[in-house]
């Protein structure tokens, strides 16, 4: 494929047709009862971030999503969840597409959604699009991680809460993507531990921007922003440990505040909160559920790692039929099981927080 003219795309080994965004959306479209769902979630989600809805943010899921009838089943289980739960806590499903490596690694459904290294993307996509379409329907709204600055002309609609992970939270093309997202997004701390690097991400993001990017109809075209007031920094943990304690915490509101950014943060219970130890995940969301009872604030959500069961699996590419159904291809996870007394600890603790409140203020 590369050119004879010896100076053009000399590194290029194929070019194949893609899918433009509005022909995806034309095929599996947005139904008004999906819309409803996506615009009330992401004005609960702001209002939770906002500290005017006292509910917890929690942000629950696979890792990532490689067979999409297992998520949907996952997504059916929290869907009832979710709704015995909602006086307290503001469910939002982990649907994570798009996977960013240390170094090389499966990229994640979109990318390779057959799991054999064919790349169909235009069907990933698709796949992708109809997983979130029927998650929609059980009325529980998703959160992404965005990582192709592309990627989002395909699914954001469906969206009401994203992120940006701790590899490309520096990076200004991310940055300038967020200030034009319509939805909330948590911007993680570097992978060594910057947590500066998400406040500088959160500010960069509520600004204004112009940019190139990908039209409806898959045309180049220069986007000009608004900016995304509503981007706020995710503890992650890191290489060096754990960063979801009081001290840690207080340390990042400081910082924002230093930032004239508004002081709240989520706290992810994976990653290097937990050392990628899915068992460690129980711990930091107690902990966080004791601090939240005592009265704690600045903590408005939690993410978590989860699939119907525990731990994670070797993907070898061209073989996943002979994957466990439901468990990780990615990082490790917690179980079903765990989960659920995991997140009822956590309303507990929600309401227990508001009862004090109230009798405090009487
Ligand atoms: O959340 C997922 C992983 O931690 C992230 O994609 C990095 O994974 P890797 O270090 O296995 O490439
Ligand atoms: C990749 C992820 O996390 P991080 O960016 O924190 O490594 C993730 O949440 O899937």
């Amino acid at each position: 494929m590369s050119s004879t003219d010896q100076v053009h795309n000399q590194r290029i080994a194929g070019v194949r047709p893609m899918v433009s965004p509005a022909l995806l959306r034309d095929e599996l479209p947005l139904t008004d009862a999906g819309r409803a769902v996506v615009v009330q979630s992401r004005t609960a989600v702001t209002r939770v971030l906002d500290g005017a809805d006292d509910r917890l943010l929690v942000v629950v899921g696979p890792c990532s999503v490689h067979d999409p009838a297992a998520g949907l089943e996952y997504a059916r289980r929290l869907a009832a969840l979710s709704a015995e739960l909602s006086e307290d806590l503001c469910v939002v499903m982990r649907v994570y597409f798009e996977k960013p490596r240390t170094t090389l690694g499966w990229k994640g459904l979109i990318n390779d959604p057959n799991l054999d290294g064919s790349f169909d993307v235009n069907h990933g996509l698709r796949a992708a699009r109809a997983l979130l379409l029927d998650i929609l329907a059980l009325g529980l709204p998703v959160g992404c991680e965005f990582l192709d600055p592309i990627t989002p002309q395909y699914i954001a609609d469906t969206v009401s809460w994203g992120s940006i992970g701790a590899r490309t939270a520096q990076s200004q093309v991310h940055r300038q993507l967020c200030s034009g997202l319509s939805m909330p997004i948590g911007i993680k701390n570097s992978t060594e531990g910057d947590v500066q690097a998400a406040v500088d991400a959160v500010k960069a993001a509520a600004s204004s921007h112009v940019f190139p990017g990908v039209t409806d109809d898959g045309l180049a075209a220069i986007f000009s922003t608004s900016g995304n007031p509503d981007c706020h920094v995710i503890l992650r943990g890191s290489s060096a440990g754990p960063n979801y304690d009081r001290a840690s915490v207080e340390h990042t509101l400081a910082r924002l505040d230093s930032a004239g950014l508004p002081g709240r943060v989520i706290v992810d219970g994976s990653h290097g909160n937990s050392g990628k130890d899915h068992l460690r995940q129980p711990t930091v969301a107690a902990d966080i559920a004791a601090r939240l009872a005592a009265g704690e604030r600045g903590v408005v959500g939690l993410m978590l790692e989860s699939f119907l069961v525990p731990g994670r699996q070797e993907l070898t590419l061209g073989e996943a039929a002979s994957l466990t159904y439901g468990q990780s291809v990615t990082d490790a996870c917690m179980g079903w099981d765990v989960t659920v007394s995991v997140l009822r600890d956590l309303a507990a603790a929600v309401a227990s927080r508001r009862a004090d409140s109230l009798s405090g203020a009487r």
